[in-house]
């Protein structure tokens, strides 16, 4: 497995770290208000449940899984609901969690989507982002990393369903998607 990744692109420390900081500014944020905290499967459950316990006022939490990927690099920017929420999320205020903000394709249609259903508010946290490579413009609430245009796995992210169980991000080696 590690001859397939190239260097360590955000280390296990860095990452713990900006998680409590992104879990402490999100609980001042939404102090005496209703939250519901939505994790987009599969890539953000990593991150989802290491930052809900970073989260220190009463939440809900919920769960949709999208795909835009599969067995690629590129999004195919077509994207399909595989499991939608349990709950309504009107007037809840409604906090999107992803992994990875790429071309803004999926996250773009998960807003639409959660704004025609009448929530209180609606705003995004992802761990990473990617802005590189935007196809489309999407506000970003709360981020965790920067990082450049390079195609990372680790810490929930996969290629082809693999290597999400990394305890770090790393950058993946070219050849392993170009073979
Ligand atoms: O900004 P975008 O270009 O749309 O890319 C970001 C999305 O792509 C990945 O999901 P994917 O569709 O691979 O599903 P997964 O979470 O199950 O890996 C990632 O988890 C984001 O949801
Ligand atoms: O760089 C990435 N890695 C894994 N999954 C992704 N989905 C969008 N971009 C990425
Ligand atoms: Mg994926």
């Amino acid at each position: 497995m590690q001859q397939d990744l190239n260097k360590c692109l955000v280390g296990a420390n860095e990452i713990k770290a900006k998680v409590k900081e992104l879990g402490e500014q999100i609980s001042k944020d939404y102090a005496g208000k209703d939250l519901l905290v939505i994790g987009i499967l599969n890539g953000a459950v990593i991150f989802m449940a290491d930052l809900i316990r970073e989260i220190t006022i009463p939440i809900n939490i919920d769960f949709m899984a999208v795909s835009s990927y599969g067995a690629t690099t590129e999004s195919s920017g077509v994207v399909r609901i595989l499991k939608d929420l349990d709950q309504s999320v009107e007037n809840k205020h409604v906090l999107i969690v992803e992994d990875i903000i790429d071309s803004g394709l999926t996250l773009k249609y998960l807003v639409e989507i959660l704004k025609s259903r009448g929530p209180a508010s609606v705003k995004v946290c992802t761990l990473l982002d990617k802005p590189d490579r935007r196809k489309t413009e999407v506000h970003v609430d709360y981020n965790g990393f920067v990082i450049p245009d390079e195609f990372v796995v680790g810490y929930g992210l996969d290629y082809d369903e693999k290597y999400r169980h990394l305890q770090e991000i790393y950058v993946l080696k070219e050849e392993i998607y170009h073979s």
